[in-house]
């Protein structure tokens, strides 16, 4: 039975009753399937994407994750990213964060490590990193701003969620220069501060799509049914997820779940289904008994939902 876009919107409109979604990335589409751009994501899908941990592995493998997010008060945030982070298992993650919240990271978060703002805008600082995501928690004042030029200026690629993206809404001079295959994640509010008021959610991806083509970007337009668009202009629909799920956080921790995708190796496109996906099955399988879920309890169910994709048969 066909499948319209209609289905993924949570408002209605006309044109979208009649485009419609194809199911799957890898098999051979059908005829009228063929002229989608939009596609479902399906688990046999992201198990083809996914590698297992190899053999005579070790951390150096995983690559390094660095996790720059928080203020004083939003500390919590950061702390959430970096937990996306370990449990999407980067081989290393470090955060740099106020000092006043270095208590809190050692007693949470003991097996990430730290690193100073400062330290950040020396000309070499980045190098070790193989992935880095900014923004959760970080604010929109002028030192957030300036860890954000540096990563341009050191072209940098790098996946910007919740602050980095207000940040970058009154800054289209950084924006229109972002490294091809950054990663962007905005909700609704972010999306709009980004791109401008949208009447209605059919304009607001075709405005997703015309951005991720003409910035080469990667857009991860979060609500029930993630949109991940490509720089190609391809739509992937995350068919996982549930209410339970809506909870401050949970964005904080899927920022951390696709920037460690991005440290082992996983092209942006792929980390951003991978992380999607996986993120909304943790919360599908918590959902099964109870009737919320904080975004912790996600963290912790997520390597939980990696082994099964991986050991499940299909
Ligand atoms: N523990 C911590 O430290 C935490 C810190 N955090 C950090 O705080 C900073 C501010 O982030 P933020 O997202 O709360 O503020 P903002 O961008 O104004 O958007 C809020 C409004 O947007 C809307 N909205 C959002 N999603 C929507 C959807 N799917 N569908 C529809 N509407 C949606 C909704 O608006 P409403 O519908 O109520 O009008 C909502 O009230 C940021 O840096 C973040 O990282 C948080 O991560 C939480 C945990
Ligand atoms: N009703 C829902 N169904 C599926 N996923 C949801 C639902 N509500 C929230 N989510 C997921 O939770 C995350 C919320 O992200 P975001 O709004 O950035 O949160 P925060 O800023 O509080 O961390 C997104 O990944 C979104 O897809």
């Amino acid at each position: 039975m066909a499948v319209f876009l209609s289905t993924f919107l949570p408002d209605t409109d006309a044109e979208s009753k009649v485009q419609l979604v194809a199911t799957g990335l890898g098999k051979q589409p059908s005829k009228e399937e063929n002229a989608t751009r939009y596609r479902l994501v399906t688990e046999a899908d992201v198990k083809n994407i996914i590698k297992p941990r190899k053999e005579f592995s070790h951390k150096g493998t995983y690559g390094h994750a660095l996790i720059i997010a928080g203020t004083t008060q939003t500390m919590g945030a950061a702390l959430l990213a970096a937990k996306g982070a370990l449990v999407g298992g980067a081989g290393l993650t470090t955060l740099t964060i106020p000092e006043s919240g270095l208590v809190a990271l050692n007693t949470a978060l003991p097996e990430v490590m730290y690193t100073k703002r400062k330290a950040l805008l020396k000309e070499k600082a980045l190098d070790k990193y193989t992935a880095i995501a900014v923004g959760p928690g970080i604010g929109k004042g002028a030192k957030a701003e300036q860890i954000l030029e540096q990563l341009f200026s050191l072209k940098r690629e790098f996946v910007a969620d919740a602050d980095a993206l207000n940040i970058l809404a009154g800054r289209p001079d950084l924006l229109n220069k972002i490294e091809k295959h950054a990663i962007l994640t905005p909700h609704v509010k972010e999306f709009d501060r980004l791109f401008g008021a949208h009447e209605n959610w059919w304009n607001r991806l075709q405005t997703a799509i015309r951005k991720a083509v003409e910035l080469g970007v990667v857009i991860v337009l979060k609500n029930q049914y993630t949109f991940i668009v490509s720089q190609r202009g391809e739509v992937f629909i995350n068919p996982t997820g549930n209410p339970a799920m809506a909870q401050g956080g949970m964005g904080d921790v899927l920022t951390g779940l696709i920037t460690a995708y991005i440290a082992q190796g996983y092209s942006s496109t792929d980390a951003a289904i991978l992380g999607c996906y996986i993120h909304g099955m943790a919360g599908d399988e918590l959902a099964k008994d109870r009737f919320n879920i904080t975004a912790s309890q996600l963290a912790e169910q997520i390597p939980r939902s990696r082994y099964q994709l991986q050991s499940s048969d299909s």
